[in-house]
């Protein structure tokens, strides 16, 4: 060790001599990983690891961690890097908007953040394992080291507006801004859900079945070959269905979709007409020459039978000079261009719909469904058809997925000075990575959605199978993402619970089995110094509504004295929310759903039992259980009858 010492920070700073090591180094650079990886045991050629926290420009504490033989020997089974900093990052007050971690990433993490780009890393986490840390931290990285990557920018697709709100400010913070962040429900431009809708149907139209559904339907609105007939100076113009034919493969030829296929069709049968209005044109002055010839072979011999001349020397009386020169070509087919009645004959022919109308069209007839989606069965095909016309958060994917078949009717427009605003104003931008947090949500038709986006499958995305609420079936990741991604596809996993504390964590294990998980909650990276609560409230009691309000208030009320500074959240049934909202004051009160990737210092857990009673609901309680960085009250409903 030659006593060198490098600094590492969240950018990096050169030094004024170009030659010289940088006074920072960025700590995304290869030459800061040991100080994510380092260990007393691999120490990895450092002597020593040291946190400088800081507040505005003070120094507020000094962590010294020795990578030397008795610090390998008094290490700790968890691993953990840079320990000091990590408990102090992880005690501190919640904000209610997540920070970076550029200080305290651990190696689990780090492994992840730096993995190479050209494949699609799914990786697995119990709750609080620092996914959507280390989701965003690698946003940061590739967008550092793979410049191709933030020329074409990263979606961030999260599992609710409030989460990416939480969410925002991590990547600012790092210095990203070719982002575009957005959930399922809006990634398609100009399209929002109009409606909610039954678990049911959500699940039978997320199905991958669809992808292959929705292309066959848009196939089918390419028309069959059949004979076209225009007016060309009031004479009728005729293609005749062959000829058409024709015109129709060499359109779809090299895999045009439907709508890049009709405007093809539609020059080449104006080219068509074209020829067949020249093919007209001389054979007419064929006939025009030939009876020419006649008329002046009659004459000829008149004249030589009146005056006794010999015939004439074969003289015809000149060529006839009407053939058709390219100008006249170009013209009529730039009137046949702009005629309204060959514009007629064409829709007629071939008729241009919109996603939005052609989707209602499939989704609204069970005959189109037998023929498209065989797979479905008769009762799932008439669930489908009997839902309205409003578009639901299951229509948006197959609304992009057939908005891709059928392909834009015209060169759409990019909005924006900035790349993320150019971006997000086009449904079909191809980005240079896709992150997706909460990953086990995503129903296979979501999935396609995301991939259409990357084709190049640069994704990473993070998730819990456990967490699952969606009402897919899916238990764990090769269910999935198997109907979409196969087999390529890498997975990683975390294993260290840093939000949640040891005290909580003990609780969980019940409820995880409960939503018939096989799998262990992660283990909890430290103790909180706190025992959860239990607050009994009687089941039978009159006005049970009313009571709970009551043991809810006094519970906030209490925690947020106790976590000054910080924050207090409320997760309870969906049932029970609106009464819950009056009186909790500004303290979030909220379903599990969308507690999800949500965290506060103390939470509140409104009768568990009526939560795990949800649909995926010993799932839903299992969010619920895990939001809390410090404590967790539970305000149980007594075994007892319940009422209200
Ligand atoms: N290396 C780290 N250093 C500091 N804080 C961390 C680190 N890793 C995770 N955390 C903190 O732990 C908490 C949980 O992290 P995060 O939200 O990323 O977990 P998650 O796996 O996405 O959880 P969930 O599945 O419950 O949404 C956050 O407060 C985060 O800042």
């Amino acid at each position: 060790m030659g006593g060198e010492t490098r600094h590492v920070g969240r950018v990096g700073i050169p030094a004024a001599d170009d030659d010289a090591d940088p006074l920072v180094l960025d700590w995304r650079a290869e030459g800061a990983r040991a100080f994510y990886t380092a260990t007393a045991r691999e120490p990895q050629g450092l002597a020593r690891r040291r946190h400088v926290r800081i507040a505005g420009d003070r120094v507020t504490g000094v962590d010294d961690e020795p990578l030397d033989d008795a610090a390998a020997r008094a290490q700790g089974e968890d691993g953990l890097v840079g320990e000091g900093a990590l408990l102090a990052a992880l005690s501190e007050r919640r904000t209610g908007r997540m920070g970076t971690a550029v200080a305290t990433l651990q190696a689990e993490q780090d492994a992840i953040v730096r993995a190479p780009a050209d494949r699609t890393l799914v990786v697995q986490g119990g709750p609080g394992t620092g996914k959507t840390v280390v989701a965003l931290h690698r946003v940061a990285y590739l967008l550092f080291t793979h410049p191709h990557l933030a020329e074409r920018g990263v979606l961030l697709l999260g599992p609710s507006p409030r989460f990416l709100e939480y969410v925002a400010q991590v990547l600012s913070a790092l210095g990203e801004t070719a982002v575009v962040s957005a959930t399922c429900d809006t990634l398609v431009p100009g399209v929002a859900p109009e409606r909610g809708e039954a678990r049911d149907v959500a699940e039978i139209k997320g199905r991958a079945l669809w992808q292959d559904a929705v292309t066959r339907y848009a196939d089918s609105l390419v028309p069959d070959a059949r004979a076209l007939t225009v007016r060309l100076d009031g004479e009728p113009l005729t293609l005749r269905a062959a000829r058409v034919a024709q015109v129709l493969r060499a359109a779809r030829a090299g895999g045009r979709s439907v709508l890049a296929a009709r405007r093809r069709a539609v020059d080449l049968v104006l080219d068509a007409l074209v020829d067949e209005a020249a093919a007209r044109h001389a054979e007419m002055l064929d006939r025009v020459e030939e009876g020419f010839e006649d008329v002046l072979g009659t004459v000829d011999a008149r004249l030589a039978a009146a005056d006794d001349r010999a015939p004439t020397t074969g003289a015809r009386g000149g060529d006839v000079d009407g053939e058709l020169t390219d100008d006249d070509l170009d013209r009529m087919r730039d009137d046949l261009a702009h005629d309204p009645a060959v514009a007629a004959v064409l829709d007629a022919w071939w008729p241009v719909v919109d996603a939005r109308t052609a989707l209602a069209d499939l989704l609204r007839d069970a005959a189109l469904l037998a023929r498209h989606a065989p797979g479905l069965s008769p009762a799932e095909a008439r669930r489908v058809v009997a839902e309205p016309a409003a578009l639901a958060p299951s229509d948006v994917p197959l609304l992009d997925a057939l908005a891709d078949a059928l392909g834009t009717p015209d060169a759409p427009a990019e909005q924006g000075e900035f790349l993320a605003d150019r971006a997000a104003s086009r449904r079909d931008w191809v980005y240079g990575h896709v992150v997706v947090d909460e990953a086990q949500e995503l129903s296979p038709m979501q999935w396609h959605m995301v991939l259409r986006r990357c084709p190049t499958r640069s994704v990473t995305a993070v998730g819990d199978v456990d967490q699952t609420e969606a009402p897919h079936r899916h238990t764990d990741w090769a269910d999935a993402v198997g109907p979409v991604l196969g087999e390529r596809w890498h997975r990683a996993d975390l294993t260290i619970c840093y939000r949640t504390p040891r005290e909580v964590m003990a609780l969980v294990g019940p409820v995880l089995r409960a939503a018939g998980s096989r799998n262990e909650p992660p283990r909890a990276a430290r103790d909180a110094g706190v025992e959860p609560r239990d607050v009994v409230v009687p089941g039978s009691a009159p006005d049970l509504a009313g009571r709970l309000g009551t043991a809810v208030a006094a519970e906030v009320a209490r925690l947020a004295a106790r976590y000054e500074g910080g924050t207090v959240g409320v997760v309870a049934p969906a049932r029970r929310l609106a009464a819950l909202r009056a009186v909790a004051g500004d303290v979030p009160v909220l379903g599990a759903t969308e507690a999800k990737g949500l965290e506060w210092d103390a939470v509140v857990v409104v009768d568990p039992d009526g939560i795990a009673a949800e649909p995926r609901g010993w799932n839903g309680l299992y969010v619920a259980m895990t939001r809390c960085t410090q404590e967790l009250v539970r305000v149980v409903v007594d075994a007892a009858p319940a009422a209200g």
